[in-house]
């Protein structure tokens, strides 16, 4: 049945909606949310690290940990994360006073985010606001010990969030090319986030001509022991209707609809342009109809927004039992898989009621021992950095291809279960080449971003490119972004490996020219040599006796 609300319902103003970035990657998905532009939403920044707090977009930033860390990050220790989150507790507690709605942006693995992530989450909820989480988990080849710090958090936030949507950043990184490296991984990964906030957003907050609150959110992603469904279409021009429902269902969290044949509530959610018709609602749901059970229960809302111009977004939010969750196998080809990643206690839903974890890509709410994730290999295309071309060839994709219900199930099979930086076409030989066959490369301690002497020259070949990448990403008077920490850990590992002394790779960096973004007046710095980083004239930044100019690996090394 298909329920068409007349009232307002429980709509809320964008005023009671906070969007919290925590940690490194917690600032990078908040600078996308900016940057992809959301009206209204404040945004709030919590880093221990201070250098990354003082560059993020946000217009209301905490310093966690002041005297804890002094300024720098946790190193990875979850531990110190949450002591840090703890000491900036009533800083804490009074910007999220009065919210209805805070979404939590986070990556586990590190320090900050992990060991953070519930007491925020617990703050906000003791604030009174329903908390909705967007974790990412780990690469795979970040290795075990950031997994493992990961779900522990996750196991934690489960129970601590009204909604937990989880990304697996190795899923999200298959949404990129295998060349194209990490950068492109995260910033694929963060396009992914910010759509799925902005969507829900659109669903609770934005006032439509049929309206969708919280209470309807919530009854979408109510069931016990559940996981939730999430996936968000947008298109334009011609039979855009149908187009945007392609691309809702084609999210790696619902398995091209498949996922959503046992689903008892659906919640689908329209907005387009002034010139939304009538027609195209019923053409929409007609055909979403072949991906639901008739006995379903369907919560439709709609909105006019005339900044959407002649687009229309579909959104869809649904919970899938766990039981039935893992009988559900991972669908090849297009489709994208969702096999669990952690285990779980069950998750606690509004009103501490047990309840789901959404998730746009990927919410888990399995048992313990389950499975270790594995990655899998999809085939959606990936989005360019344009908006509007990723639009077109999104468009283009939906259009030739014909929005029919997948009828069978295929078991998963072994080719697609190939590791992010897998190259599929290596002879055998090849692919093996490099590794250190006595090493052991599951051990515990094995450092994150373990690589092959060949995957280490394929990560370093890719630097020039993401330094410009992330150079353009730069903000003024910042050195580098929180990403490229990351990166040159990696570029570090790289030239180890290669036996390069510190002075070759140096050499080798000093020629790379950082690209700006056509417009940005900014002026850039090389990132060694020359005043190192800071404009001539500039005084050093110093931070408790800390050269803040200096990156933090390199601070982190002298130690
Ligand atoms: N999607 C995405 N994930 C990221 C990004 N940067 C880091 N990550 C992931 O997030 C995890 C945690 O990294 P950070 O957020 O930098 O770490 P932190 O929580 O600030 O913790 P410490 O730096 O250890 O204090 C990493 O292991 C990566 O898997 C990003 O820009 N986007």
């Amino acid at each position: 049945m298909i329920e068409f609300p007349q009232d307002s319902q429980n709509t809320i103003p964008t005023s009671s909606v906070k969007i919290v970035g925590l940690g490194g990657a917690g600032a990078n998905m908040l600078d996308r949310v900016a940057l992809d532009g959301l009206d209204g939403a404040e945004l709030l920044a919590l880093n221990t690290d201070i250098r990354t707090l003082s560059g993020s977009v946000a217009g209301e930033r905490i310093q966690l940990g002041r005297n804890l860390t002094k300024g720098l990050g946790t190193g990875g220790d979850p531990d110190l994360g949450n002591q840090a989150v703890l000491e900036a507790e009533d800083e804490l507690r009074a910007a999220l006073k009065g919210r209805k709605i805070v979404f939590i942006c986070v990556g586990l693995g590190g320090g900050t985010g992990s060991g953070a992530a519930p007491i925020v989450a617990r703050v906000a909820r003791e604030e009174g606001a329903f908390v909705v989480m967007f974790a990412t988990m780990p690469f795979v080849f970040e290795g075990r010990r950031r997994r493992e710090q990961a779900e522990t958090a996750l196991n934690e936030l489960a129970v601590l969030s009204n909604a937990l949507v989880t990304f697996d950043n190795s899923r999200m990184g298959e949404l990129v090319l295998a060349k194209q490296g990490i950068h492109e991984a995260f910033a694929a990964a963060d396009r992914m986030i910010s759509e799925s906030i902005k969507a829900v957003i659109r669903l609770v907050v934005r006032p439509g001509l049929i309206n969708i609150g919280l209470d309807d959110l919530m009854s979408a992603l109510r069931t016990t022991r559940s996981r939730c469904l999430f996936g968000s279409g947008i298109a334009r021009g011609k039979d855009r209707a149908q187009k945007a429902l392609r691309n809702a269902l084609s999210s790696p969290l619902l398995d091209e609809g498949a996922l959503l044949e046992d689903a008892e509530t659906v919640l689908v959610h329209l907005c387009g342009g002034e010139d939304l018709t009538l027609f195209e609602i019923e053409l929409l749901m007609e055909s979403l109809s072949k991906f639901v059970p008739k006995k379903a229960h369907v919560l439709f809302g709609a909105a006019i927004d005339p900044s959407m111009n002649d687009q229309l977004s579909i959104t869809l939010v649904s919970s899938l039992p766990e039981e039935r969750l893992r009988q559900v196998q991972p669908r090849g080809e297009a489709g994208a898989a969702i096999a669990p990643t952690s285990t779980l206690e069950p998750s606690v839903g509004f009103d501490a009621e047990p309840e789901t974890e959404p998730e746009p890509d990927v919410v888990e709410a399995v048992e313990e021992q389950a499975p270790e994730p594995e990655p899998e290999r999809i085939s959606i295309k990936a989005p360019e950095v344009d908006d509007d071309s990723w639009l077109q060839s999104a468009d283009k994709e939906a259009s030739e291809t014909p929005l029919e219900k997948p009828e069978e199930k295929k078991e998963p099979s072994d080719e697609k279960e190939t590791e992010f930086f897998a190259e599929p076409e290596l002879e055998e030989d090849e692919e093996t080449e490099g590794i250190d066959s006595d090493k052991d490369v599951t051990e515990p301690d094995e450092p994150p971003f373990a690589e092959s002497d060949e995957e280490a020259k394929e990560t370093k070949s890719h630097i020039p490119e993401l330094n410009k990448v992330e150079a353009a990403k730069r903000k003024p008077g910042e050195t580098k972004t929180s990403s490229e920490d990351v990166f040159e850990s990696s570029l570090d590992d790289a030239d180890e490996k290669a036996g390069n002394k510190p002075d070759e790779k140096s050499d080798e960096k000093s020629d790379e020219k950082p690209v700006r973004k056509p417009g940005d007046p900014q002026a850039e710095l090389s990132f060694e040599g020359g005043p190192r980083g800071r404009f001539e004239g500039a005084s050093p930044s110093v931070f408790e006796g800390e050269d803040l100019d200096v990156p933090a690996f390199l601070r982190k090394k002298k130690k």
